[in-house]
Order: structure tokens, then sequence, then C-alpha cells
């Protein structure tokens, strides 16, 4: 699979004009040296340290009131958004109402706390929603400019049914414009930061969620991704994040904006996003509602008995960055206490099909659903209902700053520009050979572990120079495998490190509960802004 002439020349011309556009980029946005450096308070409130399995079970017991662990999330939102602005709106007054209804049911409740557990598990915990669900009453924009002031009218299905767990949502968080791009900016809503740094993206397209739950200013939220929006964002900010077997529906994904079409049905995971392990697993259960069986996450994991392999790399793509030192060095401590702790050997294989992995994912993104039906284009969601939006046009209209549009959103809608009408044969047999391979290889007892993405969180706007590393992540959409984003603590620079754990598919209690293994080893999340995390720049991961 070694790259063409052809292809090495194009990759050649592609790197030196974006490398020429990087310098003048960083020569136009020098950071201002004398700025004082602005960080996240430290949490003081130790409600905010608890997972929401145990918040859940404190308020059932009344050792703690839900009124009490909504206003502290309250306290923190307020405290960490103005540095991160990851909310876009809130419900503080209706939450506590909520909450206080709760803790009078808890008080007149006479059946006792198990039957508590099992109809209501997670009666009064606050939740924090992505704004491409719909979410009654609060903005579904997506980020577009042109749908300021649309209002949803309904609950999307998992978030139905999230409530109707007992959990008390309390704010939408951002996204990328359309939900497609790495970095979560758009203009309605501006920018998300990283609580580690806020010079650096959270990631995207649930970055809001990312930052937010990153920076302690919630416990679980939920996310959607069709080419790593759960994961990239879970990773920048240190979190956990669980990209469902893609398998049409297993959680709905009815009543999100954009609405999926062509194979991206196929595609789109929707998923948790929590700081604690503990929490994916009864998330996820509640989020498949009906569906919840084909994921078998009552089954018990002995992970002695699993089959376990590492993929350092994706073989030396042309387009992607190469994962950098710190990210393959977590990779290989990984591999030590799974071989160490669980007795096990952890096998390292190569697939020279991931070199491939971005035009994978891009041609499979642009196939049509099994009616025949193709995608929709970007630039008609771009645009208004009848008038699909001019790429071009944007683009000329934002070098003078007139565009309602993102550069990444004009760029994905001048690549549509440059597709062929046909998918490459060559691409899709590759695809299919590299299924077949991994499918083998996971079977119903294995798992692998492959790198996040190539480098940490970068600074604001730099993934516009290095477009294709999301490749990491979004091949694994194509090949509908399940995929848990664990953090491996800090690295160098104050930043997350982790790694994806993949499973085959519909085996998500495998990744879940090997996610369970890496937080007991390596230390899960870390606070951002805390001495102890943030002494000589990072707790290194152990
Ligand atoms: C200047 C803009 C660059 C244009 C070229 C972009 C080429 C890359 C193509 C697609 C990037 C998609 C990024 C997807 C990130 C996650 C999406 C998701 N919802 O899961």
């Amino acid at each position: 699979m070694a790259p063409t002439a052809v292809e090495k020349l194009l990759a050649l011309l592609f790197w030196a004009a974006v490398g020429l556009l990087f310098a003048v980029f960083r020569v136009l946005s020098r950071p201002n040296a004398a700025a004082p450096v602005r960080k996240l308070p430290p949490v003081a409130n130790p409600l905010l340290l608890l997972s929401a399995t145990q918040l859940a079970k404190k308020i059932r017991r009344r050792e703690v009131s839900s009124v009490e662990v909504v206003q502290a999330y309250i306290d923190r939102i307020q405290d960490v958004n103005p540095l991160i602005n990851a909310v876009i709106k809130d419900r503080f007054d209706a939450a506590l109402q909520e909450a206080a209804q709760v803790d009078k049911l808890i008080e007149e409740e006479t059946d006792g706390e198990e039957v508590l557990e099992d109809r209501l598990p997670l009666l009064g915990v606050p939740l924090s929603v992505k704004s491409s669900y719909a979410f009654q009453g609060m903005p579904f924009t997506s980020g577009l400019r042109s749908r300021s002031g649309v209002v949803a009218s309904v609950d999307a299905p998992p978030l139905t049914l999230l409530k109707k767990a007992g959990a008390i949502p309390l704010v939408t968080t951002n996204t990328s414009e359309l939900c497609m791009w790495l970095e979560s900016h758009n203009h309605l809503h501006g920018i998300t930061n990283n609580p580690y740094d806020l010079e650096r993206i959270p990631g995207g397209s649930s970055g809001g969620e990312g930052s937010l739950l990153g920076a302690a200013g919630s416990v679980i939220g939920v996310g959607s991704d069709i080419g790593g929006s759960i994961r990239i964002p879970a990773f920048f900010n240190g979190i956990f994040g669980h990209k469902t077997t893609s398998a049409k529906g297993v959680v709905s994904s009815e009543n999100q904006y954009p609405p999926s079409s062509g194979r991206h049905k196929e595609y789109l995971s929707l998923g948790p996003m929590c700081r604690y392990a503990e929490d994916l697993k009864p998330m996820l259960k509640i989020m498949a509602g009906p569906n919840a069986h084909m994921l078998s996450l009552n089954a018990s994991v002995d992970l002695k008995k699993l089959r376990f392999f590492t993929i350092p790399h994706d073989s030396g793509s042309v387009w992607t960055n190469a994962v950098s030192e710190e990210l393959m060095e977590v990779q290989r401590k990984v591999v030590e206490r799974l071989e160490a702790d669980l007795g096990v050997r952890v096998q390292e294989v190569c697939f020279p099909e991931l070199s491939h992995s971005f035009q994978i994912w891009d041609t499979y993104m642009r196939l049509p659903d099994d009616e025949g039906n193709p995608p929709t284009s970007f630039s008609k969601l771009m645009g208004e209902p009848g008038r699909p939006a001019w790429p071009a046009w944007e683009l000329l209209k934002r070098t003078v700053g007139k565009s309602d549009h993102t550069v990444a959103a004009i760029g994905l809608g001048l690549m549509e520009w440059t597709e062929a009408s046909a998918p490459s044969q060559s691409t899709v047999q590759m695809k299919e050979r590299l299924q077949k391979k991994v499918d083998e290889l996971l079977g119903t007892d294995g798992v692998f572990l492959y790198p996040s993405h190539p480098r940490v969180a970068p600074r604001h706007h730099h993934p516009l120079f290095r477009p294709f590393d999301f490749a990491y992540t979004g091949i694994l959409n194509t090949l509908g495998l399940s995929v848990t984003q664990c953090p491996l603590g800090l690295g160098e620079e104050g930043l997350p490190l982790g790694v994806q754990v993949v499973a085959g598919r519909l085996q998500d209690h495998l990744s879940l509960e090997v996610a369970l293994f890496l937080e007991k080893a390596f230390g899960g999340w870390r606070e951002p802004g805390s001495p102890a995390t943030n002494a000589d720049g990072a707790e290194q991961a152990s």
C-alpha cells in the first residue's frame, strides 16, 4: 500500500502550499507574549469530583440533595464558562426547580432505594447536551448563522431517555459549524477553548461538551461522532468518550441537526462523554433504550481472557502527521500495564490499508444509502432552504470578514467540487480488505489500541493546516467498530494524553471494560488548573 509516485508528488505540492500558508498565518496571528496566561480556577466543591453513579447513589440515600448538586454545577459553569465559552445556553432556573421536585420525590418515596435505582438510575444528576441534539426550548443551530433563533420543539430520543432516567439537563453546548470540523468554532456562538490551555482547541464537533466536562463544569454529557466528534474532544480534554458500534441506530440518531443522509446514518454514532469510566456503561444502556440488548452490556468480561493488539500508527499515510513520540510512548506504557497486570500478551499488528484511512472515510461518506439516495451536499446544508451556499463566493467574502461561515466549512464546501462522481473502485476494494482483516482480528474477544490523533490538542486554527489527522478516528466509523476513548494522564505540555480502545461490532462491553482498567492504571481525568496537575506543567502519565 506504499504511496504511488503521483500521490507522493501531490502530497509534496500540497504540504509545500500548506507550509507557506501556515508561515503567513503564524506571522499574522503572533500571540501577545505580554498577555497574562489565564487558567481555570481549581475545583472547590468536592461534589464536583464524584461520578454520576456516585452522585445518584448519594442523592437516592439523601446524603446530598439534588438541589445542592445542581447548584454546585451551576456555580462551576458560571466560574469556567467565561474562560472556555463551551455553553450556548443554560436553563439553570428550570433545572433547580426540577432538582427540588426530585428531592421531594425522594423524600416521599416508600418503595426503597433499589426500586428507585432501577426506575430512575440518574435521578437528580446534572447533564450537559451537545447542541446538535434537539433539546426542547433550546437553540438548535449547529453553529449556522442562518439558523440563529431556531429552537427545538422536541427532545432527541437519547435525551428523552436520559431525562426519563432522572437526569437534569443544565445546558446545551457549542459545536463546529454543521458538526463537521475538529475545532468547535462558528460565527454564531464563537470559539470554544480547551480547559488545559485556553489557547488550544477542545476538538470537535462535540467540543463544547469536551471542554465543559474537562473543566469539571459537567459530569456526564452526550455527543455524536461520524469521524471522531466524540473521541477527538474526549482526547483533547482528558475525559472518556464512547463511539457506539455504528449499526444503524443502536442509539437513535433521530432529531439531530444536521440530519443524516446517504450512508451517514450507518456511520454516525451517538454516545456518552464523561469524566469517570464507571458512568459510560449505565449511560449507554439508557441512551440505547430498547436496543441496549444488542450491545451485551450486561455480559461480564474477564479481561485476562481477551486477546489484545496494538497498532502504533497508520502505516505512514502521506496525508497525516506522524504520531508524536509522547503518544507512541504512552501507548507502549498501556501495553506494559496490560501485560504486567493482566498477564496477557499484547501483539503489535500493522494494516497497510490504514495509510488510506482518509480516502476510505471520504469515499464511503459520499456513497448513497441502500435506496440509492445520496447524502445532502455540504454546500446545501451551509445555505438556506432552497438556496445552497456558493463556497467560492463565501471564500471571497471571508477574506474581507463578511462571510457567515468559517474557513473550515468553506473549505469543506470547496472540497466537494474536487470529488469525482463515482467512488474509486480501488479504495472500495481496499476498505473491504481492511474490514475483513480487522473483523477477523477482533472477533468477539479481541481489542486493539490505536492512537486517537497524531498530536495532543493543537493551538486554535492549526487543524486548518493539518486537515487529515482526524482520519485516525474517522476510519473506525467507516469500519463500524466500538471505540472507547480513554485518558492517560498529562504530557510534557500539561495536555491530556490518551488512546482509542477498539472492539468488534456490537462488542461495546469489551472496550468499556478496558476503559475501567485504564482509569485505575493511569488515573483517568485530571483536574485542569489544580496546583497538583499544573506543577511544572503536568502530572506525568503513570
Ligand atoms: C481549509 C479547510 C480544509 C479543507 C480540506 C478538508 C479535508 C478534510 C475533510 C474532512 C474533515 C472532516 C473532519 C471531521 C471531524 C469530525 C466530524 C464528526 N462529526 O465526527
